[in-house]
């Protein structure tokens, strides 16, 4: 491990990195930050929470010429929260140094934009979308740009942003410096990124499996119609800090937040088709815990950094491998730990070979809590909200009551019949999830990633529906169950219920 203070940097960048607490460099800063200031092309590739941003954001920031008013850097980001928690870094880590950066998304005014884009920002980080927007009504100038960032470079080279990125990058001078950053970044990917870039250096940091180690894996194997009464039976039993739920679809969002609302959990989706305002209210609830659980589908995923998420869920596995190493690695970030769990249904477990194959890491079958053990679940957080309200220690004129009731009742019973009132058992409340076609059987073919042009699971060969034999973790409760549960029961009941 290498400490900041021996990698070279300005003392006033030091200054800004200590005050982030931030000392000893992650292996992904080690290896590409002296090379970013030399000023190397650099493909970075690390696992999800290890610091990329920084690693790409003080060499950024190390070259901007403060006494310089154009804009010398420009960072692109596949969503609009990304490029905003990005810009928020990079203003700590050029705080003391005072370099000026904005960012630039769809959804916000263009007017407001164009106004802020005059204060002669140095650091510009953007969605391709807006980004072209501004080149086009030119208010936004490349022409002095000497850094080229692209954060989740792979989803951005996908179909879709490729034809965007170009014509960004045709308005950058071919002079520049460019890094890429990602956890994942498929062959294919990476050669048409190396067609933009100068003899890049590829920091990859070695690694036996994608994922890091400090999440915990498990998948479910479910039927449609079971996958959402084992989902809120595991969340009573998990009593997640902050979870995050991934759905397939907009429709599966809207309706599992709406279904976790109605099992009396605190939660809100996220998607493509929520307003830009309502999108970031949700996020801002979520860092302040004021929601429990978040519900997205994968717009969510790459990238974000939020503290507290102790547990993934994926209701629906993924599509692509690559989607599955972001969702799962919103928890686990900066060495703390996590829990992710995926629901498989019988016809797509060849879906899970394919995840495990580019992950190298197997997923631990997980037996679902009976409903009793969820149960169990929910009257250990009756007893902590007794426990806490007896603690606060306000409870005012209902000790007359207590006292009043004590007279005519044994005290066991009323606990315990305090406790029952707390503990709602929440299957009771019906609720309406549309079944989700599931994906394609897998059979001989090729895997097909969004892009048509990924192949990173080119070569698989799915086993058809049933390639794992899922015996061995299911039958047999009693003897795999305490060895499949994932830790992080024990954790002080977290994950609130709407009072009623
Ligand atoms: N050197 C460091 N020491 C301690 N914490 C760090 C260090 N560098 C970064 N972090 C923290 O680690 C967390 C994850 O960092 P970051 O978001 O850059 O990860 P990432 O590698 O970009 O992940 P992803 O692949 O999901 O985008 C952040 O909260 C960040 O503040
Ligand atoms: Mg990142």
């Amino acid at each position: 491990m290498v400490k900041f203070t021996e990698l070279n940097i300005s003392e006033s960048t030091l200054k800004s990195v200590r005050r982030m607490g931030f000392e000893e460099a992650t292996p992904i800063q080690e290896g590409t930050i002296r090379l970013g200031m030399e000023g190397k092309d650099i493909i970075g590739q690390a696992q999800t929470g290890t610091g990329k941003t920084t690693a790409f954001g003080i060499p950024l920031i190390e070259k901007i010429d403060t006494r310089d008013g154009n804009v010398q850097g420009l960072v692109i980001a596949p969503t609009r929260e990304l490029a905003i928690q990005v810009s928020e870094e990079l203003y700590k880590l050029g705080k003391d140094k005072n370099v000026r950066i904005l960012s630039v998304f769809g959804g916000q005014e263009i007017g407001r934009q164009i106004r802020a884009l005059k204060n002669r920002p140095q650091i510009i980080v953007g969605t391709p979308g807006r980004l072209l927007d501004h080149i086009n009504r030119r208010t936004l100038k490349l022409e002095n740009v000497n850094t080229l960032v692209l954060d989740e470079a792979d989803e951005m080279l996908n179909m879709g942003f490729i034809e965007d990125i170009q014509s960004i990058m045709s308005n950058v001078p071919e002079t520049r410096q460019t890094l890429l950053f990602s956890a994942t970044m498929p062959d294919p990917i990476r050669r048409i990124a190396e067609k933009f870039m100068k003899t890049p250096e590829i920091v990859k940091i070695k690694s036996k499996e994608m994922t890091v180690e400090n999440i915990e894996q498990f998948f479910v194997k479910s039927v449609e119609r079971e996958k959402f009464d084992i989902l809120s039976r595991l969340l009573n039993v998990h009593q997640p800090e902050l979870a995050i739920v991934f759905g397939r679809t907009k429709r599966r969002v809207d309706e599992l937040a709406h279904a976790l609302n109605i099992r009396g959990y605190l939660a809100e989706g996220i998607h493509g088709d929520l307003s830009q305002a309502k999108r970031m209210s949700v996020l801002k609830q979520f860092k302040a815990n004021k929601i429990d659980i978040l519900v997205a589908t994968d717009v969510a995923a790459r990238g974000l950094d939020i503290s507290g998420v102790s547990h993934v869920y994926n209701f629906d596995i993924p599509q692509d491998p690559e989607s599955y190493v972001h969702r799962i690695g919103r928890t686990g970030r900066a060495g703390k730990k996590g829990v992710a769990v995926t629901f498989v249904t019988p016809r797509e477990m060849g879906y899970l070979s394919i995840v495990e194959r580019t992950t190298k890491k197997k997923m631990e079958a997980l037996v679902p809590p009976t409903a009793d053990e969820a149960v169990i679940g929910l009257q250990r957080v009756a007893v902590e909200q007794l426990e806490t309200m007896t603690e606060k220690n306000n409870l005012g004129s209902y000790r007359e009551l207590a006292t009043e009731m004590l007279e005519k009742h044994d005290a066991v019973d009323l606990i315990a019949a305090a406790l029952k009132t707390l503990t709602k058992d929440p299957e009771d409340a019906p609720v309406q999830i549309t079944e989700e076609r599931p994906l394609p059987s897998r059979g001989g073919g090729g895997y097909k990633g969004k892009g048509g042009g990924r192949s990173s699971g080119g070569g698989y060969k799915g086993k058809g529906g049933g390639g794992r034999s899922s015996g061995g973790g299911y039958k047999g409760r009693r003897e795999s169950s305490s060895s499949s549960r994932p830790s992080g029961g024990g954790r002080p009941g977290r994950t609130r219920r709407h009072e009623s």
